[in-house]
């Protein structure tokens, strides 16, 4: 098959043509760079306006100078016409829309429409051959993790305010430089030196707004540009990649594939590597002209979505420019196995996001080195969450919440000594009354001002079937891992542990609405209810900015 993609969400005007036969892809873009500041809607609209028809004729005319000697002269030069139909500026879309119609119509071939996001991680999925990974999508107006989970990509993990590119471009717009800032931030950063700077990671929850204030900030007190440069990717790249590897952990996957714009980032990229090369997971990134936005990757999933029988009738085909990757129906994919178990069999050593774990009759909690971090960077997470997790145990459980019994802890050397509890993590047992007691614990937690900060199902240590467990305590499901908690009376940081908790389940769980209504449920009765509006608040909150 032959497959015409178009893709124009925001700054490419792009073309391709994909022969999956020929296993070829050829890109042809005209790139939108603003005059001045970043990219505005209008502009981009404009230029899409003018490129789009040129970039398509490329396309076109290159597809029918390379049409295979045994193709019918009579058919057209390709199969189908795939557009990037969302997530993106809605003037943009809409061109990119209204080109890709004309073309198909006058082919008469059918329609593809694309989610742009998915385009970005199925173009490194398949490349890589890869079954189950982990995705991060790290562009410029988005960052998230997804994982494949029963017919659907689920999200794992996102920012909650501003994509990764256009923080970094933010950022740059406060030193004048030219947009876009994300590769001469990286080329400052080569000769720069390390500086604290926030560092924002709640579960697989992150954000950028922080930071940025903070980096622009350092600039304005005279700490040396460079300097700024380089301690911004250290956190920024640093999130990503913990985050990234809390989902490995979550899902059980060994896979971990990248997309998007600043994946382009070499230092991003050797994080990523190095992280996965630790836990003994393959990383794979796509080549560059496959990462930043590029009608090739819109023409290689449009060719798996026209083979699927996922094409879209003229009239049925409007845009969509705020278009969830979650909320797509993966047609291309039906029939694949790709179950694998929730949590692998409880050995002497645990292995977390974070620390090793040794589970004799004592528990021994050890912060790792990481040595994808920057060691300074590395030296205070440890330190602080080291300190946090002993102290918020300790204060958990003063409140009645069930936790294990800290026996020592050793800051210099990140170590935390404590009790055994329960038989195996909630990810392998998910059931509504297990889940229930986590609403009850973490209603408990806040109504007190303590939040948990990382509330995932491998979190929660529970009974196995017949009710076996260690440890003491009334509820008998047990919350350990406090290391990214914090005390707070803002009901914002109630909702987000709210928030990372529901997450876990929608993300793993085979079918989470029960589990999350008997979670919200079990909230409302011990806790604020106003929580739980805030948690649909956080949920119906537009982000990528
Ligand atoms: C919806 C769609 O329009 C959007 N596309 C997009 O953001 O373009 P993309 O090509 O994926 O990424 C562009 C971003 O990628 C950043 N970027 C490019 N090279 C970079 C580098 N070497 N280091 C860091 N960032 C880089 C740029 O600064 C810019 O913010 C998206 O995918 O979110
Ligand atoms: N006190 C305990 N008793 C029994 N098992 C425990 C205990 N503490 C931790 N574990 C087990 O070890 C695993 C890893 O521990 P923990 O979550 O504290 O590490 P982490 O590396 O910080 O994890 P995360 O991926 O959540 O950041 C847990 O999922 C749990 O199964
Ligand atoms: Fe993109």
């Amino acid at each position: 098959m032959r497959v015409l993609g178009i893709e124009g969400t925001a700054w490419a005007a792009s073309a391709a043509v994909h022969d999956t036969e020929a296993g070829d892809t050829r890109i042809f873009t005209d790139a939108y760079l603003p005059e001045s500041g970043g990219i505005h809607p209008r502009e981009a609209a404009e230029h899409m306006r003018g490129a789009i028809p040129t970039q398509v004729a490329t396309a076109l005319d290159y597809a029918r100078e390379t049409t295979p000697e045994n193709r019918p002269s009579d058919d057209p030069p390709v199969d189908a016409v795939a557009f990037s139909r969302g997530p993106g500026l809605g003037p943009c879309l809409r061109i990119v829309a209204t080109a890709a119609r004309t073309v198909a119509q006058r082919l008469d071939v059918p329609l593809v429409g694309v989610n742009h996001m998915l385009a970005h991680l199925e173009i490194g999925r398949a490349s890589a051959g890869f079954d189950s990974p982990v995705c991060l999508n790290a562009s410029g107006a988005n960052a998230h993790l997804l994982g494949y989970h029963g017919g659907r990509y689920r999200m794992l993990g996102e920012t909650m305010d501003t994509g990764v590119g256009n923080a970094i471009d933010k950022f740059t717009r406060h030193l004048d430089w030219s947009h876009p800032g994300g590769p001469k931030v990286e080329a400052a950063a080569e000769d720069g030196a390390y500086v604290d700077l926030p560092y924002v990671v709640t579960g697989m929850e992150f954000s950028f707004s922080g930071i940025m204030s903070a980096a622009k900030q350092a600039v304005d007190d005279g700490v040396p540009v460079e300097d700024v440069c380089f301690s911004l990717q250290e956190h920024v790249f640093g999130m990503l990649t913990e985050v990234a590897e809390r989902a490995l952990s979550l899902t059980g996957s060994d896979e971990l594939v990248l997309g998007g714009g600043v994946g382009q980032n070499a230092r991003l990229r050797e994080m990523l590597a190095e992280m996965c090369d630790q836990r003994g997971a393959s990383f794979h990134a796509p080549e560059p002209r496959f990462l930043r936005d590029n009608a090739g990757m819109i023409a290689v999933l449009g060719a798996r979505m026209a083979a699927a029988g996922d094409t879209v009738a003229v009239e049925e085909s409007a845009v969509r420019p705020n278009w969830r990757p979650n909320d797509v129906p993966v047609t291309w994919r039906d029939g694949e196995d790709v179950s694998r178990a929730a949590t692998p069999r409880e050995g002497p050593t645990q292995r977390g996001a974070e620390a090793t774990v040794s589970l004799g009759e004592r528990v021994v909690k050890r912060r790792e080195a990481k040595s994808y971090r920057h060691p300074d960077l590395d030296a205070r997470l440890r330190r602080e969450r080291t300190r946090a997790e002993a102290r918020l145990l300790h204060d958990a459980r003063k409140l009645g919440v069930s936790t294990p019994v800290v026996h020592d802890v050793d800051q210099r050397e990140a170590t935390i000594t404590m009790e055994r509890v329960g038989a195996s993590d909630l990810a392998g047992r998910l059931d509504p009354d297990l889940v229930a007691t986590v609403g009850r614990h973490l209603a408990t937690l806040h109504g007190a001002g303590v939040v948990h900060g990382d509330p995932t199902t491998r979190n929660v240590r529970v009974p196995d079937a017949t009710g076996r467990a260690l440890g003491g305590g009334s509820e008998r499901t047990w919350l350990v891992d406090f290391g990214l908690g914090y005390h707070s009376d803002d009901v914002e940081d109630y909702a987000m542990d709210c928030h990372v908790f529901e997450g876990s389940v929608v993300g793993t769980a085979d079918d989470p609405a029960p589990l999350v209504d008997a979670f919200e449920a079990a909230y409302r009765e011990t806790g604020d209810p106003s929580v739980v509006e805030q948690l649909r608040d956080i949920e119906g909150r537009g982000r990528y900015q």
